[in-house]
Order: structure tokens, then sequence, then C-alpha cells
């Protein structure tokens, strides 16, 4: 049973899953070209984009210089347009103090210490800095997205999660005697055997959840609008479709399994570094307990 539910707010919500894959170069974006929150971007579309510090910003800039809810970019019809938000350090276009002005392509806008480019759906450049994006927050061997980029994300849905009350999940999955394979059939095999689980995760995981390789045969996956409970169900999904598939390293068939250890934001459980660590200690337990399991943490 899919107990999720969608939060309801205003301002555009950028789910991980959707970020930088998702977005097709065509749109409408600002991209960070200077200083704190280099290369990010957010896309312009029919939601506004609120640009700030808070975690909670469709484009976060995590600098003293920004304020929490600077300004936000939104598309006005034909045009696009900014509006400052009160900001301290006011935003600036071309280095102009603005109140609200209409966007051209190749604006820069000013927030706090960092510039930001927009670049309207015309622009080649876009493609360019999609590019360079994806290059920055995608891993190469699996097209998951990476450990960077993942505990990024990670900061800013718990920070979600928290204020809105909602529940927030985390699976670390990790492939079951993967050294016998690497030292059997090689690298190459190993790879294509990576490949193809990373695909199986990522296959599993819904619209708004974020996969992720975080180590060599190491697999994360966050499930906002998820408890432990709903996660335990997705993670026996994927866990018995990746027991049920033959592989076939160095033309060999044979089956290969995961265990899963997952944990759910609790009160002493807030943070990435408690909640990785207690997804972290549940997998341990998958592993001890004779693996291809899925535990969830205390
Ligand atoms: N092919 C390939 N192998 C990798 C990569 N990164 C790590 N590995 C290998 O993954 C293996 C991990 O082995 P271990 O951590 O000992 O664990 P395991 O054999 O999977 O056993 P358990 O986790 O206890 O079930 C090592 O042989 C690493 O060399 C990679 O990018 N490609």
């Amino acid at each position: 049973m899919d107990t999720r539910t969608g939060p309801s707010e205003t301002t555009q919500r950028t789910l991980p899953s959707s970020g930088p894959r998702g977005a097709t170069p065509r749109s409408a974006c600002v991209v960070v070209i200077h200083g704190e929150g280099l290369g990010a971007r957010a896309d312009i579309g029919g939601a506004r984009v609120l640009v700030g510090r808070s975690q909670e910003a469709d484009l976060c800039i995590a600098h003293k210089s920004v304020s929490r809810e600077h300004c936000q970019v939104w598309r006005d019809g034909d045009e696009y347009r900014v509006r400052d938000l009160g900001a301290t350090n006011p935003t600036r276009v071309n280095d102009e103090p603005v109140t609200e002005a209409a966007l051209a392509d190749g604006d820069h806008v000013t927030v706090g210490e960092s510039i930001l480019k927009f670049i309207s759906h015309t622009s080649v450049e876009a493609n360019y800095h999609e590019e360079i994006y994806q290059l920055a927050t995608r891993d190469a061997l699996t097209d998951l997205c990476n450990r960077r980029h993942f505990t990024e994300q990670v900061d800013r849905e718990i920070a979600r999660a928290l204020r809105h009350g909602r529940p927030l999940s985390m699976c670390i999955v990790d492939v079951d005697l993967f050294k016998p394979i690497n030292d059997r059939y090689g690298h190459i095999s190993g790879d294509e055997v990576l490949r193809a689980i990373a695909a199986q995760v990522q296959r599993h995981a819904r619209h708004g959840d974020l996969a992720a390789r975080i180590g060599g045969e190491e697999f994360a996956v966050l499930l906002p609008e998820c408890d432990a409970t709903a996660a335990h169900a997705f993670a026996e999904r994927l866990r018995a479709d990746v027991a049920a598939t033959l592989f076939a390293p160095g033309d060999e068939s044979q089956h290969i399994t995961v265990s899963i250890g997952i944990a759910g934001l609790a009160p002493g459980r807030n943070t990435r570094s408690r909640l990785m660590a207690a997804a972290d200690a549940a997998l341990y337990r998958a592993k001890a307990d004779g693996r291809n399991r899925v535990r969830i943490a205390d």
C-alpha cells in the first residue's frame, strides 16, 4: 500500500529525482555561475522559483550573504520576471538593484555574493549548463545521482519533512558477496552487474524518490512522504526483484542478491548523519541475519 500523499505547497517543489535528469534544456532556467552553489540550477516552469538560503528554497544557496527568502523568479505570459523579497543584500540585475524586473536571456542576477545567469529556453547555452550539471551530480557508471548530490538533497528533504511534519525514509542497498563476483569474472563484468542493479533500483523508485550510488556496490534511496512501513514494502519489492533476476557475469547465469537497511525520520534521528547511521546499522543486521534480507532500524 502506498501511504504517501502529496504536499500542498505554493512554490515550485524541485523533486529530487526530477532534478537534473528530468529537466530539459529547453525550459528557461537560472544557473549559479559564480560563488556559493556554483552549477546549481532551477527550471522556471509553471510555479514560482524561490531563491534563498532556506533549505526549502527551490534554488538553495547556503551562504550568509543570501537571505532565507531572497528573491523569486517566475514566468508571466511571454516574459520572465524577478522580484526581490526584501533581502538584506538587495537583488541586483546586471548590477542594478531591483524591486521587480523583467529578465532577458543572459541577464545576471546577483543574490548575495553569488551570481545567477538567466537562460531563456531559446539559448543553446542551456545545453552546456545541463551537461555541466549532469557531470557534477551523476554517477558516471550507473547514471544514478552521485553521493555528493544525494547528501545535499537529503539535507533539504529532512528540513522539508521536519517543517511540514511529514514522514521520510532512507534505504541503503548493498550487493551481497560482490567481491567474489569481481574476483571471479573481473571488474568489467562486475561493473555490468552494478549497472543492472542500479537500473532496477531506479525502476522501483517513484517520481519524487531519489536513487543514488553512494559507494562501490552500495546504493541509497531517499523516500519522501514515506514512513518505514511503506519503505519496507518498496525495499521488499526491490529485494525480491533482484533475487529473481538471472545475471550473467562472464556469461555464467547466476542469481545475485542485495541486503537492504531502512531508517525513517524520528525524534532522535532527525539529521542526515543519524538517519544514514541508522539505515547502515539496519543493513548490517540484514547481512548478519544471512543477507538477501530487508531490516528496519529500531
Ligand atoms: N566492479 C566494481 N567493483 C567494485 C567497485 N567498487 C567497489 N567494488 C568492489 O566491491 C567489492 C565489495 O566487497 P566487500 O565490501 O568485501 O563486500 P561483499 O563481497 O559484497 O560482501 P558483503 O557486503 O558482506 O555481502 C570489492 O571487491 C570492491 O573491489 C566498482 O566500481 N566496480
